[in-house]
């Protein structure tokens, strides 16, 4: 133990992450900033470790491996919040589904589409592969300067079911889709197994000493209203109200990707603490959502940052300045993309933290 340590306050430091402030109803000047895929391959230090580890699943669940990347950005950028290192898809690989990432290719799963594909998932399997997990929070959450907050996550059922039917990434969803349309009460099972994995699997997160959670619901934006509401709102609401009651304290932040037009039923209907705003969404909609209490995070386009120079600087400035004074925390749109040069979110940090 080292001797700094032994002299912590009864909050363990919490009181010190700027990151946290926001959701205490705190303004924080200058906004409190992380990055979605904040780790990854465009760090030569990640793709190191990523060799190393041989798949990526391996590196998901090797916890020495997993805080170690995690941590990286942290020490070249010192960001206000780390996000534990892992995957949306780790939900249904615990569960029982086959799931690899080929080279370069992206996620394949062994695709679920029926009730007896169904019956091979299990929430009895999730236990040895949530533990690997938990314990590189736990170490991470030893491991990290005290005043940079620890952010957990998982994939939104909806979101990680599109994965779970299509077997891959797709640009429709159309396998989930029309599973819905078609057979709605067996597509039910699918999202309530996905809730209750994910339940257990974010309380396991806050256990370990997660300060904050993200809910990653990527493909929120292909759905019709009543659509969305059956699959993402509902079962989200779910989430939030179980973990909520298990963990009263623990921020949680929404992300429905590409649902600007459908926010006020995603926070009315959810109650997630903060939402996370793509790219599209008018920096208006989010000053106006700020207004009403909630925490607001983004909404960098994660193109400009790999474009870097003076257009980044600006849209840097307009999106601080337009969230002044409000409940803000500056993040991506979308997750960085993996030819941005580390340069050039350096930069992004430096021009966010210079006095104004
Ligand atoms: C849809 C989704 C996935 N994963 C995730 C989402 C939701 C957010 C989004 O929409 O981007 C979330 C995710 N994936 C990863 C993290 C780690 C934490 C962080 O943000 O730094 C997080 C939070 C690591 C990762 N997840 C993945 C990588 C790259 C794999 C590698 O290193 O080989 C990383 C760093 C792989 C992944 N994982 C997924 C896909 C489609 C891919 C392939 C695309 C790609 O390669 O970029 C599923």
């Amino acid at each position: 133990m080292k001797g700094s340590d032994v002299v912590r306050e009864a909050d363990g430091g919490v009181s010190e992450r700027r990151f946290l402030k926001p959701f205490s109803g705190k303004a924080v000047s200058p906004p409190p900033v992380w990055l979605m895929r904040q780790a990854g391959r465009y760090l030569p230090e990640y793709r190191q470790v990523r060799a190393e580890a041989g798949s990526f699943l391996k590196l998901c669940y090797t916890p020495r491996l997993a805080a170690e990347v995690t941590l990286q950005p942290i020490r070249r950028f010192g960001f206000d919040a780390a996000i534990l290192f892992s995957d949306i898809l780790v939900v249904p690989d615990a569960l029982g589904q086959t799931v690899r990432f080929e080279e370069g290719e992206g996620p394949r799963l062994d695709p679920i589409q029926t009730l007896a594909d169904l019956d091979r998932l299990a929430l009895s399997n999730t236990e040895t592969k949530f533990s690997l997990v938990c314990e590189t929070v736990e170490r991470l959450r030893r491991e990290l300067p005290r005043e940079t907050a620890l952010i957990g996550f998982c994939g939104a059922p909806w979101t990680v079911a599109t994965y779970v039917a299509e077997g891959r990434g797709s640009s429709d969803q159309s396998a989930a889709r029309q599973w819905a349309y078609r057979d709605p009460d067996g597509f039910q099972r699918l999202i309530a197994l996905l809730t209750d994995a994910s339940i257990e699997y974010l309380s396991g997160q806050v256990r370990a000493g997660a300060d904050a959670l993200q809910i990653f619901d990527s493909w929120a934006g292909s759905l019709a209203e009543d659509q969305f509401q059956r699959w993402v709102i509902a079962p989200t609401a779910k989430i939030v109200r179980e973990v909520r009651a298990r963990h009263p304290d623990v921020p949680i932040i929404g992300f429905p990707r590409g649902s600007a037009a459908l926010l006020d039923s995603y926070l009315e209907g959810t109650g997630v603490d903060g939402v996370s705003c793509d790219t599209s969404c008018p920096l208006g909609l989010m000053q106006e959502t700020a207004r009403k209490g909630r925490v607001v995070q983004g909404n960098l386009d994660p193109l400009l940052l790999a474009a870097g120079g003076e257009a980044l600087d600006k849209r840097v400035d307009d999106i601080r300045d337009a969230m002044t004074g409000l409940p803000f925390v500056f993040n991506l749109g979308h997750g960085i993309v993996p030819h941005t040069p580390p340069e050039n979110v350096a930069r992004l940090v430096e021009r966010l933290r210079r006095s104004r």
